[in-house]
């Protein structure tokens, strides 16, 4: 699928202003500068929490290796196998509340790596036994606000522990990146549907009813005002995680990382 530069959720100017507007509110709140001693990073997860870091991101913007600078995440060498759940876009099968004891048992792990170059990662060297896709939700992070699906690491790790009962974690997590009350705020109400589910396919099904209701709310603004939003790019379930122009990869240079 191609890209969309309409997607109205992702125009620069909104990201800029959703990115000064989020941080100004939670920096009131108490939120800290990175580097700062963390009080959540001292609070224990009581589950693994991990990745395998392919090192193409610049450090300074990537949430995988901002977590591990705060030991909130561990890193697995390449090839190490994972025996909890692992968010993998190359998963076929969808989280759900049904995982949870899995991750309880065994704990959660996510791929750091580039979405530019995620045809480079050797996914057969970290195959689990249990890798998940995430549902339909939209990035919140500055680099990839509002698409659907292409989560970075800190919210596709939030987003599975919420979604199977995790909060604390969950919010341990996200607390410690200034735009995560964003994240939780334009995906709570379909992460609570998917909470309401029991299986994969129940998720997948409930995944089907939001997209269904998003595409009739975007056919009656259409025949409205004659706008064009499009809400569905970058979908896994339909083999488009690739696509990224050198025009997209300038503009993430430009931008601070989630
Ligand atoms: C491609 S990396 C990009 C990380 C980014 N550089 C950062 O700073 O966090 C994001 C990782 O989060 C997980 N992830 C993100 N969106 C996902 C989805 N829709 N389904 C499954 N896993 C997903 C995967 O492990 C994926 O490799």
């Amino acid at each position: 699928m191609g890209k969309n530069k309409n997607l109205s959720l992702r125009s620069k100017g909104k990201r800029r202003y959703d990115r000064q507007h989020t941080h100004g509110r939670l920096r009131e709140h108490g939120e800290q500068e990175e580097g700062e001693v963390s009080s959540t990073a001292r609070r224990r997860i009581d589950v693994p929490v991990a990745m395998w870091d392919f090192d193409h991101c610049d450090p300074r913007r990537c949430s995988g290796k901002k977590l591990a600078r705060l030991g909130l995440i561990r890193e697995l060498k390449i090839g190490t196998r994972f025996r909890g759940v692992v968010v993998s876009p190359k998963a076929v099968t969808v989280v759900s509340p049904g995982d949870r004891d899995i991750i309880a048992k065994d704990g959660l792990a996510v791929v750091e790596c580039s979405w530019a170059r995620i045809d480079d990662v050797p996914f057969s060297k970290i195959a689990s036994p249990n890798e998940r896709l995430l549902p339909y939700l939209l990035a919140a992070n500055p680099t990839n606000y509002g698409r659907p699906w292409r989560l970075n690491c800190v919210e596709a790790l939030s987003a599975a522990f919420y979604l199977t009962g995790f909060d604390a974690h969950a919010n341990t997590l996200m607390g410690e990146f200034g735009w995560g009350e964003a994240f939780w705020n334009i995906n709570r109400s379909y992460l609570e549907r998917y909470r309401t589910c029991r299986s994969s396919e129940e998720v997948v099904a409930m995944q089907d009813n939001i997209i269904s209701e998003l595409e009739q709310a975007r056919r009656e603004k259409e025949m409205n005002t004659g706008s064009t939003d499009d809400f569905l790019t970058s979908n896994p379930n339909h083999a488009a995680w690739t696509v990224e122009t050198e025009e997209d990869e300038e503009e993430e240079e430009e931008e601070e990382q989630g």
